[in-house]
């Protein structure tokens, strides 16, 4: 990981610039996506399709593809991608979109919220503005409570579009809050995955907070730095809160109200969450004898914590799916979800898709497995079985300093600690694309990145993050660059006269084709894959950043190609995408959840295959299940569930006879509000009674059939399809 500070770059820029130049490449995406929203763009760069229909194929995160020939040119060029297109000249397909852009007239169909494109030659609608839907009223719902300063929790099945309403939101506070957008506006989620779908960072990154063992850990929130930057915001968004836990939630509640000495919740802060319970739940760690009593277990779920009830926050149940068309599928879905009739579904599953998939366009469906060692055993030998070489893509890691740190008068101490924070982010070790990516032609990926291309029919030629394909092909680097370069001239880009007429889309388009001529000439790969996709579009695949921003302290950024080895992926690491082809084996499921996440990444059922499962596959935990019947009957504080006062009366019982310093009683009420870090804990631990704690049922022993001397989700009286408390011990 090389460390920029006030240095020159590899290419002979100096490192401010290079990170100013890298910022606006940032925000130029960003923009073309808020005006997408808003009103029409004309991509001067976007490619007329092969098949000869105007439009723009979409690349995005998870669009599965292949590579084609190695001897045919780069074509087509757009800000993340290539399209192939022999059949086309580059000038003339750039001259023609330079020549119509006054022509393209507002044809996005509200109804459908699909773009339709006019005849107005090959220009075409941006990739964010044809593939950005109306909100539907349940989400039109959840902006208005937003736009009121709400506190609001929105929810609902798989695939009712939870992160593309959050990511709306986030369009929104960028528009309102602009260049402040960045320290009013914390984006947040419990891991540094969930947190790629909304370009934010961890929640404990967010938050100044380590790895929290300890209660005491959670002091690192007051240092200095950390607390001006916290008390500077005024909303904070987290995704994914279903792996968010009631013991974080309410600690942190409790110290954001002592660090910005406000008694409101949260210490005032706007919390705008999502996420769905009934999918994966927080990490929780095992009690074991002798361990400290103020330990953090991060047990429970969210919503079971005090401080969210306390927070009156307004619940919002999404109920219209939209990844899924199929009736019975969305059914069968929901049933696995609620743990509804559940070996009624487990046959209708083995019925339909325990068969072989079809594979389509060459592209195999992705393996989805509960444990890593399948998945990469399964990589691994795929890639060994394919001929030829393989070609290793080596990331470029690097941090960049807030710029307000990078001044002479900084002390280099803070500067040194923040640089060393940042290389120990774990955006680093969590990030979607890996440090190294080994693959060969034939190699079955994943795009993990939307990727600025579109076109087709309703946008049938959408790639998004989750798009399957198979790498056909790898071209030189030098190639590329020359595509590009050629593609930039094209477009007026080398010419000052030419600039001079563009209108500011015009220039920022030449802009984009030059960063990313810069970025490939930095990176040290050699070639380039390409890739084609299920829907039939052959790209070349070239690095794009991928970015967390730790504010007030810098940023990460990784440049890699978008792709991942796709044969296989844990059910962990693929919450979020939605897939096209995918092929799951439920029998070694261990958590509440994850047969549900699995299953429900799956398209339709046509694209899905059951490789294997159990009847006890299937988990759900009463607690949420109570949890979301209160939410249906729309009165959330109906909600009778007492299992955090129990269980923290257990454990400061437990405290009581041995650790004194630990007690729940340590806790201030609301209203006296303290300048110090809640560094005691709130509970005193002990196995006897946190056994059976995690759903809130029992007061003693297993969750599942109430008795001592085993974990729930070791129950010997499980197996047969019962439910069970699904927090994941390490
Ligand atoms: N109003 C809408 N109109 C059309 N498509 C939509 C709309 N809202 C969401 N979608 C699409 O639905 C799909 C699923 O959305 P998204 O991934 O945000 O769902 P989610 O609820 O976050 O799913 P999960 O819980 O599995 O993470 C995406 O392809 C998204 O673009």
């Amino acid at each position: 990981m090389r460390r920029k500070r006030n240095s020159l770059t590899p290419d002979g820029v100096p490192q401010k610039r290079q990170a100013t130049l890298l910022t606006s490449f940032a925000r130029i995406d960003k923009a073309l996506a808020i005006a997408g929203s808003k009103r029409k763009i004309v991509d001067l760069t976007k490619p007329t399709l092969s098949n000869g229909i105007s439009g723009k194929p979409t690349c995005s995160n998870g669009s599965q593809g292949g590579a084609v020939s190695q001897s045919r040119p780069a074509s087509h060029v757009s800000a993340s991608c290539v399209e192939l297109n022999p059949s086309r000249s580059l000038n003339k397909t750039a001259q023609s979109s330079l020549q119509s852009v006054s022509h393209v007239s507002d044809t996005y169909n509200v109804k459908s919220g699909q773009a339709s494109v006019e005849a107005a030659g090959p220009s075409t609608l941006s990739a964010d503005e044809a593939s950005s839907p109306q909100l539907c009223p349940e989400q039109e719902k959840v902006m208005q409570l937003v736009r009121d300063g709400k506190n609001v929790f929105f929810t609902g099945n798989a695939g009712t579009g939870k992160t593309f309403m959050l990511n709306k939101i986030i369009e929104e506070l960028r528009i309102k809050y602009g260049r402040d957008f960045i320290s009013k506006v914390a984006l947040a989620a419990p891991t540094g995955i969930a947190a790629t779908h909304i370009q934010g960072t961890t929640l404990n990154a967010a938050l100044g907070l380590g790895i929290c063992n300890y209660y005491k850990d959670f002091g690192s929130m007051f240092k200095k730095e950390t607390r001006a930057r916290i008390s500077r915001y005024e909303i904070l968004i987290v995704d994914e809160v279903s792996m968010l836990s009631a013991e974080l939630f309410n600690t942190i509640e409790s110290n954001l109200k002592r660090l910005r000495n406000d008694v409101r919740p949260a210490g005032g802060l706007q919390l705008i969450m999502c996420g769905d319970f009934f999918q994966l739940p927080p990490v929780t760690k095992k009690w074991t004898p002798g361990m400290p009593s103020d330990m953090f277990l991060n047990w429970g779920y969210a919503f079971q914590a005090p401080a969210w009830k306390a927070a009156n926050i307004e619940h919002v149940l999404l109920t219209k799916v939209f990844r899924q068309q199929d009736g019975e599928f969305i059914k069968i879905l929901d049933n696995i979800r609620y743990g509804h009739d559940i070996p009624a579904a487990l046959k209708r599953l083995r019925e339909l898709c325990m068969r072989p998939l079809l594979s389509s366009n060459g592209i195999k469906a992705t393996q989805l497995f509960s444990r890593n060692k399948e998945v990469d055993e399964t990589n691994i030998r795929e890639l060994a079985v394919l001929k030829g070489a393989t070609a290793v893509f080596g990331a470029e890691d690097e941090v960049v300093l807030d710029p307000a740190l990078q001044g002479t008068h900084v002390d280099p101490t803070w500067q040194r600690e923040a640089t060393s924070r940042l290389e120990k982010n774990e955006f680093f070790r969590d990030c979607l694309a890996a440090k190294e990516i080994r693959m060969k032609v034939g190699a079955q990926v994943l795009l993990i990145k939307n990727l600025d291309l579109e076109g087709g029919p309703n946008n049938s030629r959408q790639l998004v993050n989750g798009s399957r394909g198979v790498i056909t092909s790898m071209v030189p680097k030098a190639d590329v660059i020359r595509g590009l370069e050629a593609n930039r001239k094209a477009l007026g880009g080398d010419n000052n006269i030419s600039m001079s007429k563009m209108d500011s889309k015009g220039t920022q388009l030449v802009t984009e084709v030059h960063k990313k001529v810069e970025m490939l000439r930095g990176w040290a790969g050699t070639e380039i894959p390409v890739v084609r996709f299920r829907n039939g579009a052959e790209i070349q695949v070239l690095p794009t950043i991928f970015s967390s921003t730790v504010p007030h302290t810098g940023e990460c950024r990784r440049v890699q190609i978008p792709l991942k080895l796709a044969w296989a992926l844990t059910i962990h690491k693929c919450q979020g995408l939605t897939l096209d082809l995918v092929q799951v084996s439920l029998k070694d499921c261990f958590a509440q959840g994850q047969a549900y996440v699995a299953l429900s990444r799956a398209r339709s059922l046509e694209g899905l295959q059951i490789l294997d499962l159990d009847s006890s596959c299937v988990r759900t935990d009463p607690a949420v299940s109570d949890f979301y019947a209160a939410l249906k009957g729309g009165d959330i504080k109906s909600l009778k569930d007492d299992a955090w006062e129990r269980w923290s009366c257990m454990r400061s019982g437990s405290a009581a006879q041995g650790d004194q310093t630990a007690g729940f009683g340590s806790q201030q009420p609301v209203g006296s509000v303290s300048q110090q870090p809640q560094a005691l804990n709130s509970f005193g631990a002990s196995q006897a009674v946190l056994k059976g704690a995690t759903g809130g049922r029992q007061n003693n022993g297993c969750f599942h059939c109430g008795q001592p001397g085993h974990w729930a989700n070791n129950c010997p009286s499980k197996k047969g399809g019962g439910s069970t408390t699904g927090f994941i011990r390490r």
